[in-house]
C-alpha cells in the first residue's frame, strides 16, 4: 500500500497536461545527425509519452493540451484515440502555430541527443480558458510536466489546472522534464519550477533537475535526502530522484527511503527512460502497490523502452510488463 489518497469514485485515473509533439527518431543508428537521412515518425513530448504508457498499462487516461491545425496535429489526435486516451480537452490552434518536432540522434547507446524545433509550437499556446475545472475534478490524479511552464499562456494554464487539482483533492504528479532550450534564464526556470512543485504531491526528477531548482537558493549539490526534505514541508508526500543507469531512490514524508535498481538490457537509446519509468511508477501506485514495487515497475518499463526505437510506441502493455518482471532480475545495490 502507499499513502496517496486516490479517490476511487472518479471516472479518470490520470489526466496529463502539456505538450503533444512529434519525435523523428533516426533509423540509421550509430552515426551523427549530419549523416542521417531517414527517420521514423512517432508521437512524442514527455507528458504525451507518460499518458500513452499509462493508458497501455490500463489506466483510464485523459489529456489536456493544444495541437497545431496541421497533418501532424491530426496524426497525434488519431494516435491518442487509438490508445484509448480521452482527447475531449485537446484543443486546436487557429493562429498558424506548428507542431513541435524532436529529431533524435542515436550515435551510440551512450551518446544520444535531441534536436528540437519548437518555435511557435502550438502546445505552449494552451490558455486558462481551455482548462475545465469539471474535467480535472473527474480524475484521481493529474500529471504536469515542467516544459509547459516555460512560456505564457501555457504556464498560467498549468497553474490554473494545479489550483483546480488542489481544490478537488486530485493527486498531483510533477515530472520535472527540464528542457533547457525552452527557457530564457536559470533564475526564471527555477522560480517557476519551485512555485509549481510546492503544490504537488509526488515530484519525480533526475539529480540534475533537482540541482537546477536548488540553484535559486545557492544550494546545488544537496544530497538526495535533503532535496526530498525540502518538499515535505510543502505538499509533497513522495519525492523520486532518478540516477540513470544507477537506479533511483524515493523518499516518503515519514523519512523512509526506497531504492530501486535497474534491469540490464541491450540499450538502443537512452531517451524515453524517464517517461516510461514515470508511467509505470504511477500505474503501480494507482493500483495500490507499495513504493518499492511501483519503482520496480518503473525500472522495468524503462528497460523495455530504452531497448526499442521509439518512446511512445514502445511503451509496454500490462501483460508485457508482467511477463518482463517474471522473467528478468533487477540489479540492485548501485553505488550512488
Ligand atoms: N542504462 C540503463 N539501463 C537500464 N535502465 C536504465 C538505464 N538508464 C536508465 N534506466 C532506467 O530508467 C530510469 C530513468 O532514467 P534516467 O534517470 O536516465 O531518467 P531521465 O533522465 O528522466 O530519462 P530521459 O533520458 O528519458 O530524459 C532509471 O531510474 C532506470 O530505472
Ligand atoms: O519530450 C519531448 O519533447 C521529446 C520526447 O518525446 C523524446 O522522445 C524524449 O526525449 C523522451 O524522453
Amino acid at each position: 500500500m502507499n499513502a496517496l489518497p486516490f479517490d476511487p469514485t472518479r471516472p479518470f485515473d490520470l489526466v496529463a497536461i502539456g505538450r503533444l509533439c512529434i519525435d523523428l527518431n533516426a533509423n540509421e543508428t550509430g552515426r551523427p545527425m549530419e549523416e542521417t537521412v531517414t527517420f521514423t515518425k512517432y508521437v512524442g513530448g514527455s507528458p504525451a509519452n507518460i499518458a500513452i504508457g499509462a493508458a497501455r498499462l490500463g489506466l483510464r487516461t485523459g489529456f489536456i493540451g493544444k495541437l497545431a491545425d496541421d497533418q501532424m496535429g491530426r496524426f497525434i489526435r488519431g494516435y491518442l484515440q487509438t490508445n484509448n486516451i480521452d482527447d475531449s480537452q485537446v484543443t486546436v490552434d487557429h493562429t498558424g502555430a506548428v507542431t513541435g518536432l524532436a529529431f533524435t540522434e542515436i550515435k551510440s547507446p551512450q551518446e544520444c541527443s535531441i534536436l528540437m524545433y519548437r518555435d511557435h509550437a502550438a502546445d505552449l499556446l494552451l490558455t486558462t480558458e481551455e482548462i475545465s475545472e469539471d474535467y480535472i475534478r473527474q480524475s484521481k490524479a493529474l500529471l504536469i510536466s515542467g516544459t509547459a511552464l516555460a512560456q505564457s499562456p501555457s504556464r498560467e494554464a498549468v497553474f490554473l489546472a494545479l489550483e483546480y487539482a488542489v481544490k478537488h483533492e486530485v493527486v498531483v504528479f510533477f515530472d520535472l522534464d527540464y528542457r533547457p532550450y525552452t527557457w530564457k534564464s536559470a533564475a526564471e526556470t527555477a522560480v517557476y519550477y519551485n512555485l509549481a512543485a510546492e503544490k504537488c504531491d509526488v515530484i519525480i526528477g533526475t539529480r540534475e533537475e533537482f540541482d537546477m531548482m536548488e540553484n535559486l537558493y545557492n544550494e546545488p549539490g544537496a544530497d538526495d535526502r535533503a532535496t526530498a526534505a525540502r518538499w515535505f514541508s510543502r505538499q509533497a508526500k513522495l519525492v523520486v530522484i532518478k540516477h540513470g543507469g544507477k537506479g533511483s531512490i524515493a523518499y516518503t514524508a515519514d523519512e523512509a527511503s526506497h531504492r530501486s535498481g535497474i534491469f540490464r538490457t541491450k540499450v538502443l537509446k537512452t531517451f524515453g527512460a524517464g517517461d516510461s519509468y514515470a508511467s509505470a511508477f504511477i500505474f503501480g501506485l494507482m493500483k495500490g502497490e507499495d513504493v518499492s514495487t511501483a519503482m520496480r515497475f518503473g525500472s522495468a518499463s524503462a528497460s523495455l523502452v530504452i531497448s526499442r526505437h521509439s518512446c511512445s510506441d514502445a511503451m509496454p502493455t500490462r501483460a508485457e510488463l508482467e511477463l518482463f518482471l517474471e522473467s528478468n532480475e533487477e540489479i540492485t545495490g548501485a553505488a550512488y
